[in-house]
């Protein structure tokens, strides 16, 4: 049950005074969810999430709203921030940031369609055009600076065959990276629990936490990554292969941001298998977390390499 920060009906009372949404009339915790604390609110002007944030300072806030409102306007299915009476779409809750967006219908999926995965790449690249009139921008935090950082407190946890692997990885990337190939705002975390589906729509994609300045083909990569990996952690190519009709159905590829999907897809599994690590082998004290396989990403890497 991800709600860590307990708000009472008088506390969300109170809060609510500094929004025009009417009268309060229930809260309910979501259950899903790892990071933040998540309730759905009602008032007699409708239905909407309240995120208490754990981690995050209120000084980092405004990118990410700021962000979800920008793309909300421009048709992408993602929840719209609600803003205060003052217009501040940030506040704060018993302490913490927090902020009310829109609720949206629809649930995730763990085993997505090829229609699913089609609709899921479409608005991949309905964001991708969207981010380009955004005027902020945002160093991606986990990205080549942070995984050789990484790596290196990692190092003495792994096997030697991990350990080589993960070497091997991070200077294949450093000679085969592209700087040159079209970027932007990409959202960095699109896997299947990111993204709401009403039937085979997307209702919205959330949790715009990782969303940053980077290249297209890595988000696509990401996103591909986890929605058409099988069981065995290998790629189920209808799957990847209706992802990019999707998004292609929106923004056409170049040649070369194909030839480059290969290397992208690996530089995503080092991310995930470097940050899963990172929580296994260091868990945030006071942090509550439920550690994700980091194998997942070695073994799916390996599938790749072949
Ligand atoms: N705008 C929304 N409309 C409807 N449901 C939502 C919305 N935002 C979040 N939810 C629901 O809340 C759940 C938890 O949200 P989310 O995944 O963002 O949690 P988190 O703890 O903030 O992030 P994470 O799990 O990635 O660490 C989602 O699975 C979804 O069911
Ligand atoms: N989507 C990530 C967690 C959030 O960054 C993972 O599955 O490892």
């Amino acid at each position: 049950m991800s709600v860590y920060t307990s708000v009472s009906d008088d506390e969300m009372r109170t809060f609510l005074r500094d929004y025009h949404l009417g009268r309060f009339i229930g809260l309910q915790g979501i259950a899903q969810g790892v990071t933040n604390s998540n309730y759905f609110v009602t008032t007699t002007q409708g239905r909407y999430v309240l995120t208490v944030f754990e981690a995050m300072t209120q000084a980092e806030l405004p990118f990410f709203l700021d962000l979800t409102q920008h793309l909300s306007a421009h048709d992408v299915a993602c929840p719209a921030p609600i803003a205060r009476i003052d217009g501040r779409l940030d506040s704060m809750l018993a302490s913490k940031p927090a902020c009310l967006v829109t609720c949206l219908s629809g649930k995730d999926t763990s085993s997505p369609s090829e229609q699913q995965c089609f609709h899921t790449g479409a608005m991949l690249a309905k964001m991708h055009l969207a981010g380009t009139e955004f005027p902020q921008t945002m160093p991606n935090p986990r990205y080549i600076s942070w995984w050789h950082e990484a790596s290196n407190r990692l190092l003495p946890f792994l096997n030697e065959e991990d350990k080589h692997l993960l070497l091997e990885e991070i200077d294949f990337f450093d000679t085969h990276n592209r700087a040159d190939l079209p970027e932007g705002i990409i959202h960095a975390d699109l896997f299947r629990d990111n993204v709401l589906l009403d039937g085979e729509q997307v209702a919205g994609f959330i949790d715009f936490y990782y969303a940053c300045n980077g290249n297209f083909m890595y988000d696509l990569a990401i996103a591909v990554n986890d929605w058409a990996r099988r069981a065995d952690n290998h790629l189920d190519q209808n799957l990847q292969q209706a992802f990019f009709r999707g998004y292609e159905s929106i923004r056409t590829l170049t040649t070369d941001e194909k030839d480059y999907f290969p290397i992208a897809q690996r530089a995503a599994c080092i991310r995930f298998w470097v940050s899963r690590l990172l929580d296994y082998h260091f868990p945030q004290v006071g942090e509550i977390t439920f550690i994700k396989d980091p194998n997942v990403f070695r073994d799916l890497l390996l599938s790749l390499r072949q």
